[in-house]
């Protein structure tokens, strides 16, 4: 470990994030009472411009009217490129009052950007006597965002989690492809004769895991545009959770459970990890720092490992 010690993420669950249009206030009550982690009700891409206006109103009378149970309450406001943010920010802030615990910044370019909403979300805060500071959330969607994802992770003390935005992100770097996150047909390795499928999102969500595990910030696979698609579903999300990132996103109600199944440690990956967990203390009482558990090596490094998996179990579980 470097003398300087890694910061934990925020000990909340963010298995799955749902996500609804602010313009659509029928569907949150099923959003509330859903089984995600985390509610991330819309003010940008799935709002169209001409209800805007409309939207926000919609949400903030929601915020303080309907009962949000222990949901982490986050809105997606608009882009910093765009005539409403500033107008998102100024209304959630003095008129959605304590129960809103996150503002979604998308399309973060650089840690400016960041800088710029804590700015105006502290001014309100201070006029206003907020009591407990508003989160922030934001969105790795751009050839800009992933270069400059490090800065923008150490960009604000308010920042507790950040996603991957396959669709915007494909778009920005010029991917070929109209599919919002999993396989690409044609992203693949040709081997006598046979394909075999690569990740095109790999590198961008191992960056994002090294930025946020560097500063304490939770990592988070994003939307997933198939939803008829299950085992898609899956696999992307597996993928995601080996890579250390912590949730996935739902753009339909149906993704929720299948988020939930794949974050949360299964009983038998805990079991083994309280066993490699107690293989190790026996080691450790024999003045060994090296032991066989089931064939293989685990060593003072395996501790590590089975302690992320029996605390996000705990976590899970409070
Ligand atoms: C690239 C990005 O930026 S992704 C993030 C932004 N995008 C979004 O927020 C989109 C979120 N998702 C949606 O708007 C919708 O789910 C859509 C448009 C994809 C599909 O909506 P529908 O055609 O109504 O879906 P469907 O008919 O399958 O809905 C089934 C049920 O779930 C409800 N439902 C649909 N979407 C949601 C949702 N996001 N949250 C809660 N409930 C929902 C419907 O009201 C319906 O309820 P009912 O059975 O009681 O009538
Ligand atoms: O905002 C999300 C995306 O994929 O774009
Ligand atoms: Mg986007």
């Amino acid at each position: 470990m470097s003398f300087r010690l890694q910061p934990a993420a925020p000990a909340r669950p963010n298995r799955c994030q749902l996500f609804g249009p602010g313009s659509r206030p029928a569907i949150f009550e099923k959003m509330a009472t859903s089984a995600a982690d985390v509610i991330n009700i819309d003010l940008e891409d799935s709002v169209a411009p001409s209800d805007k206006e409309t939207a926000r109103a919609n949400v903030i009378k929601a915020i303080n009217e309907m009962d949000w149970g222990t949901k982490y309450l986050s809105v997606r406001i608009n882009g910093l490129d765009t005539p409403w943010w500033y107008r998102d920010v100024v209304d959630l802030l003095e008129q959605g009052g304590e129960r809103l615990n996150q503002i979604m910044i998308p399309k973060v370019g650089c840690a400016e950007d960041v800088y710029a909403v804590d700015a105006l979300v502290t001014a309100i805060e201070r006029a206003t006597g907020r009591k407990t500071p508003i989160t922030f959330e934001v969105i790795i969607e751009s050839a800009a965002g992933i270069a400059h994802v490090e800065a923008i992770a150490a960009s604000s003390p308010r920042l507790q989690a950040m996603s991957l935005g396959a669709a915007d992100f494909a778009a920005s770097m010029g991917m070929q492809t109209t599919g919002i996150g999993g396989t690409q047909a044609n992203y693949y390795m040709l081997h006598e004769g046979a394909k075999y499928w690569s990740d095109p999102w790999h590198w961008a969500q191992t960056a994002i895991v090294a930025a946020c595990r560097t500063h304490g910030i939770l990592p988070v696979d994003g939307p997933f545009g198939d939803f008829s698609d299950d085992e898609g579903f899956r696999a992307q999300a597996l993928r995601s959770a080996t890579l250390g990132m912590v949730g996935k996103w739902a753009i339909h109600p149906k993704q929720v459970a299948l988020a939930n199944e794949v974050f949360t440690p299964s009983d038998e990956a805990v079991a083994e990890a309280r066993e490699i967990l107690a293989a190790m203390d026996a080691a450790k009482a024999r003045g060994e720092g090296a032991t066989v558990y089931k064939g293989r090596l685990v060593d003072i490094a395996s501790i590590k490992q089975a302690e992320v998996i029996v605390r996000q179990s705990e976590m899970i579980a409070r």
